[in-house]
Formats: structure tokens, sequence, C-alpha cells
């Protein structure tokens, strides 16, 4: 087990050394030679290979990985960071915290002073994640981290007031998601959905797994909807994004 995922190691204490030092051989992970996470046609190498990653973010991956737990690629990492730097976002929301992969790549494109609310269901994770948003130098007032299922905690949150809402958790909770951010979003915010192209099975037609049936929905509504202005994007395990109206 890597050292900050140890129990024994409360991860609210800082850290004695610097992170690469406290990392062993075995998960200090070089850039990928091939697309990381599901695999898709779409995610091309080239695009992430371009998106870098560093000490903290792969460790942050590395530690995903030993969960079990898929992390954004770095190419739809970047693809965050961009959203998040050309919104200027303040206020973001983050559906799935995972280790801290997409909630570091959100946070290096959000406005200094921005604030970013991640929800997930496992304590755990969110244990490890807030130690990574610390190495990545960013105080502990940038980040709100909010233990609970995203459908019980998404109605606590103010209505229109975020720049951007990103969903990377359970994919049979998606389209309810999706109705919750147009209630959270302000008019020019910017949803963000994970897994759009479901590991491939998107336009397959025999593809009727709960999973992709409701990625299915979730695409097909948020196109058909007069509220958002929607496009994929295939990076990664494919990014469904939308603008609010
Ligand atoms: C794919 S991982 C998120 C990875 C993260 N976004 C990243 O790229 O670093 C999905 C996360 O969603 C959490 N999760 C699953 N179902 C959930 C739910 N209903 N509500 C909140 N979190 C949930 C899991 O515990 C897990 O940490």
């Amino acid at each position: 087990m890597h050292p900050l995922a140890s129990p024994a190691q409360p991860l609210a204490q800082p850290l004695a050394q610097p992170l690469a030092r406290l990392s062993p051989p075995e998960v200090v992970i070089v850039p990928p030679a091939r697309p990381i996470g599901p695999p898709t046609a779409q995610s091309h190498p080239f695009a992430e290979a371009y998106a870098t990653e560093d000490i903290v973010l792969q460790t942050a991956r590395s530690l995903a990985r030993e969960l079990g737990l898929d992390s954004v690629t770095p190419a739809a990492g970047s693809v965050l960071r961009l959203l998040a730097a050309a919104g200027s976002a303040k206020a973001v929301v983050e559906i799935g915290t995972g280790t801290g992969v997409s909630g570091t790549w959100l946070l290096r494109g959000m406005r200094p002073d921005a604030v970013l609310t991640t929800i997930d269901v496992e304590h755990e994770h969110q244990r490890i994640a807030r130690r990574i948003f610390q190495e990545a130098g960013f105080a502990s007032s940038r980040t709100r981290i909010i233990t609970g299922r995203a459908l019980d905690v998404l109605p606590r949150l103010a209505d229109g007031v975020y720049d951007l809402v990103f969903v990377d958790a359970d994919p049979t909770e998606y389209s309810a998601c999706a109705d919750a951010a147009l209630r959270l979003l302000r008019p020019g915010g910017v949803l963000a959905v994970n897994g759009a192209l479901a590991g491939g099975r998107i336009s397959d037609p025999s593809a009727r797994d709960v999973d992709t049936l409701t990625i299915r929905e979730t695409v097909r509504s948020v196109r058909e909807s007069e509220e958002w202005i929607p496009a994929i994007i295939p990076s990664g395990a494919g990014l469904l994004v939308a603008v609010k109206r």
C-alpha cells in the first residue's frame, strides 16, 4: 500500500518530506505510452501525451489505481482545466472526488480565489484527495470536501451560483446529476460529464447495460434540451460538455 493511502498515517498532518521522496519507486509512474483509463478508439495517444502530469498528479493517479478507481485521463484533465480557465471559474462542483486527479486539474484552471466543492460517498478516497490538494499547493480554504451520496448532497447546494459542474461518479445517476447541474449553474456555466462514450459502447445499439443506457439517455436529453448548448469532446473516456443558456 502506498504510504499516503495508509490509515495509520493521518493525511491531515503535513508531510514531513516532499511527496516525491515519500513515493516508493513502484508508485512513481512515468508518462503513459498509451492512453490511461477505459479504452476508447477516440482517445488519441498524442492528446494524452500532450497533457503532461507532475509528480502530484502521477501520485494521485497511482493511488487511484491501487483503489481500483478510473481517474480522468491526462487529456480529459487538461480539458477540465481549460474549461475552468476559460470561464474564469470561481465556484465549481465536482461529483466524484476519487483521489483528486480531476480536482487538481480543475483547481489549476480556476481563479486563485476560487473554491472547488467536491462530493464523494467514500471518505477514504477524500482523505487521500485532501492530501493531494495540499501537496499541489492549494490552501484548505480552496476546497469544500463533502462526504455523501451525490443525490443527497446536491439539493443542499445553492441555485445558479456555480460556473462549472463536473460529473464523474455513478453513471446510473448521470441524468439526475445533469438535471441538478441545470439548477446549480449560472447562465453561461458549463456542465462536463465524464465517460460520455460509455467505453466505446455509446453508439452500439446492442449495448443495453444499465450504465450505457443511462449515459445514452443523458447525452440524448442534453442534446435535445433547449436549455443546453452541447458538444462531445472525445478525450479520455469522452466528455459531454454543455453550456447553460
Ligand atoms: C471514477 S471515480 C472519480 C475519479 C475522479 N473524478 C478523478 O478523476 O480523480 C468515481 C468516484 O465516485 C464515487 N461515487 C460513486 N458513486 C457515488 C455517488 N452516488 N455519490 C457520490 N460519489 C460516488 C466513488 O466513491 C469514486 O470515488
